[in-house]
């Protein structure tokens, strides 16, 4: 992690932790939470959905983007509470549990349940990071709860370059593949696709 020293105590702990932990290999590169944070300060972002929490590193780097006198929410959704439960210890020690709300459940049903209360439009940023064969869903799904100038950024679009290789038809590979070749050419959103980590989509919503 040669990146560390730009994130706190807490958040290297946590880094570390999950490293151990037999499902390390999904924590997020930190690479990607840093600019993930740097745009989150940059436009301001307030109400935030982070889609994959895991042991919970980059909805703590998007809580401590937050803008600090401000309030701000960031709405996290995962579908394992013994995941989550991990989280939680290291968000207490950062003093930003009362920013992050935790949502356990398939994540295409908690953003239908966002739809449907009323929430769209509302979200300044959203990371997806979830069940890759969902990318397609949940990025419309995130279209409607992102505002117009809001953004929504993508993990693992190059799928450790399978999607280039045209003999890999797994499931992952197949959803990564048509997700990347659908938003190229969507006119809702202008995107920029960055090589790093293991690829990110960055989608800007007109
Ligand atoms: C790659 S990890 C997320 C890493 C995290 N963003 C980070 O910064 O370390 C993917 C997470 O998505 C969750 N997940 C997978 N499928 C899901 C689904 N259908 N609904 C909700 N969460 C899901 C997994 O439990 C896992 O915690």
């Amino acid at each position: 992690m040669y990146s560390v020293n730009i994130f706190t105590d807490v958040q290297i702990r946590l880094m570390k932790d999950t490293l151990k932990h037999p499902k390390g290999f999904m924590l997020g590169a930190p690479e990607i939470l840093q600019l993930n944070s740097n745009i989150m300060q940059t436009i301001r972002a307030k109400k935030v959905l982070d889609i994959g929490v895991f042991t919970g590193a980059s909805a703590l780097a998007a809580a401590l983007a937050l803008p600090p006198d401000h309030g701000g929410q960031v709405h996290g959704l995962d579908n394992n509470e013994e995941y989550t439960n991990m989280a939680k210890k290291y968000w207490s020690e950062a003093g930003v549990s009362d920013k992050i709300h935790l949502h356990i459940g398939d994540a295409t049903d908690t953003l239908q349940k966002f739809i449907d209360e009323g929430q769209a439009g509302s979200y300044d940023f959203a990371f997806v990071d979830a069940d890759k064969n969902d990318y397609n869903r949940y990025f419309e799904q995130c279209l409607v709860l992102v505002r117009s100038g809001g953004i929504i950024s993508f993990d693992n679009t190059l799928w450790r370059g399978s999607v280039l290789d045209p003999q890999n038809q797994s499931d992952f590979t197949v959803a990564v593949r048509e997700f990347n070749l659908k938003v190229k050419d969507d006119k809702r959103v202008n995107i920029s696709f960055l090589k790093i980590g293991d690829g990110l989509t960055i989608c800007f919503k007109k």
